[in-house]
């Protein structure tokens, strides 16, 4: 199994171009199953979780096809044709490598009446029922039923009345696929406490160019007006704001000055404000933004929340920045129990840190050690590669597959900064 080897110290500078964004990719890409006609969808990041849906959706009966990809570009072209769905069916064995085939759920049920797919069971940063995503269709009008580990959804008469829900918590996932599931029902759906994440302003754009009636996007009340059938369209995934703000934790830790290209500046407001309390120098240039860290770092109080609060998906990196702050910061994971997977392994690298329930006390240290690393998501493992740039010595960081489901070519853009990183194999 790969490896990503670090020697750290070096002050990363440079332009560094921000991908696709991962989680509005995969929300974009069920949206296929919902037309007979072609989706087209742009700017789509190279991603182990993009492969993986493609692979879900050709075993539903769709075809994907990239188009013109120089191996030098960043992102891709994919055409996606459902004209006819062979299946119903997301497996087991595509659902446990990616939570996110969940997301078939809704355009499934909303195209042809039903979907069977898999339950994706826990996963290292927590539970993640969908207990969420069933009550929501089931109030549009699914039936929903339980057996042996799969959860099958089927609209009575083959078109979902459409109805209202109000979510007693937010979820991004539940709000996608419910949101998905009504753009074809026959009637008027209100989604009440909805995500108001920029992928699901995302997801809901690209709807609307299909032809799908929804008002009040980007607030906490969706409505959904169903249409009888989608047409197909050509839309770009919006930049990945968690990428950009990874990369924005990359100058801070090492007291780098990066300028991140092609960013959506406004979907990062609560990243930027983190960033500016922590003595980090940002400016906003159009779509680029300059992240400059020429001092020490200062302790941060933060508390993850759902958008437009701190993302939960930048905590980890976060953290890693806050281990060489001068001074103890606070950190709160309001949204997954179990997302403090970095805590040891930063841990083994010098850095100071005490959780207590969903509290992590990061007490700043004068230097970090390189050591061998792993660790068990994606986000925690972008938190041991912000720690081994700034490290002195080698850090190497095991199951890398965790960073190739959400980096698009890492170690490349990271070099091309004056990072010392490289991919190995295991041997
Ligand atoms: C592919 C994708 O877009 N993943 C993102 C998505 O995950 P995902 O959509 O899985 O996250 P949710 O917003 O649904 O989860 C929020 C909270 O709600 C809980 N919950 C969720 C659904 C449900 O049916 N029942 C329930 O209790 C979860 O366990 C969690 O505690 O949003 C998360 C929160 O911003 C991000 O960390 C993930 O990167
Ligand atoms: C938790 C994440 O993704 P997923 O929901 O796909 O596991 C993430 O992107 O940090």
């Amino acid at each position: 199994m790969d490896r990503i080897i670090i020697r750290g110290g070096k002050r990363l500078s440079g332009r560094l171009p921000i991908s696709g964004a991962k989680n509005a990719a995969l929300t974009l890409m069920p949206c296929a199953l919902l037309t007979e006609e072609p989706l087209t969808l742009r700017n789509l990041p190279r991603l182990a979780d993009v492969d993986s849906f493609g692979h879900l959706l050709n075993q539903l009966g769709a075809s994907t096809q990239i188009e013109g990809a120089r191996p030098e570009d960043f992102g891709r072209v994919m055409t996606i044709r459902a004209g006819k769905l062979t299946s119903t069916e997301a497996p087991y064995d595509i659902v446990r490598k990616m939570r996110a085939s969940i997301l078939v759920l809704g355009p499934l049920v909303g195209r042809g009446g039903e979907a069977v797919v898999s339950l994706p069971g826990g996963c290292a940063i927590g539970n993640r029922p969908i207990d969420l995503h069933l009550k929501a269709m089931e109030a549009i009008g699914a039936e929903i039923e339980l057996a042996a580990g799969y959860v099958k959804a089927t609209a009575p008469g083959g078109r979902l009345p459409g109805g209202d829900y109000v979510f007693p918590i937010v979820s991004v996932g539940a709000t996608e696929n419910v949101v998905m599931a009504a753009v074809t029902a026959r009637g008027v759906s209100r989604i009440g406490n909805a995500a108001r994440e920029p992928e699901i302003v995302d997801l809901c754009n690209c709807l609307v160019a299909m032809g799908a009636k929804i008002s009040g996007i980007g607030t906490e009340t969706l409505i959904i007006t169903g249409v009888e059938r989608l047409h197909g369209a050509t839309y770009a995934v919006m930049p990945d704001r968690i990428e950009a703000g990874s990369y924005a934790c990359a100058a801070a830790i090492t007291g780098g000055d990066l300028e991140l290209a092609g960013v959506d500046i406004e979907d990062m407001r609560a990243t930027i404000t983190a960033l500016v309390q922590a003595g980090v120098e940002v400016e906003e240039k159009g779509d680029v933004l300059r992240v400059n860290a020429p001092g020490p770092l200062k302790p941060l109080t933060l508390a993850t929340a759902p958008f437009p609060g701190f993302a939960t998906d930048m905590q980890a990196q976060f953290m890693a920045m806050l281990t060489l702050a001068e001074g103890a910061s606070v950190l709160t994971e309001t949204i997954f129990e179990n997302r403090y997977m970095h805590v040891p392994e930063l841990a083994r690298m010098g850095a100071d840190i005490h959780v207590s329930g969903r509290t992590a006390v990061v007490r700043g240290v004068a230097k970090l050690n390189g050591a061998p690393v792993m660790a068990t998501d994606l986000r925690a493992s972008m938190s041991l590669i912000l720690a081994g740039l700034a490290a002195e010595g080698e850090t190497q960081v095991a199951r890398v597959y965790h960073l190739d489901r959400g980096y698009e070519r890492l170690e490349e853009k990271l070099q091309a900064v004056g990072a010392d990183i490289e991919r190995a194999g295991d041997g």
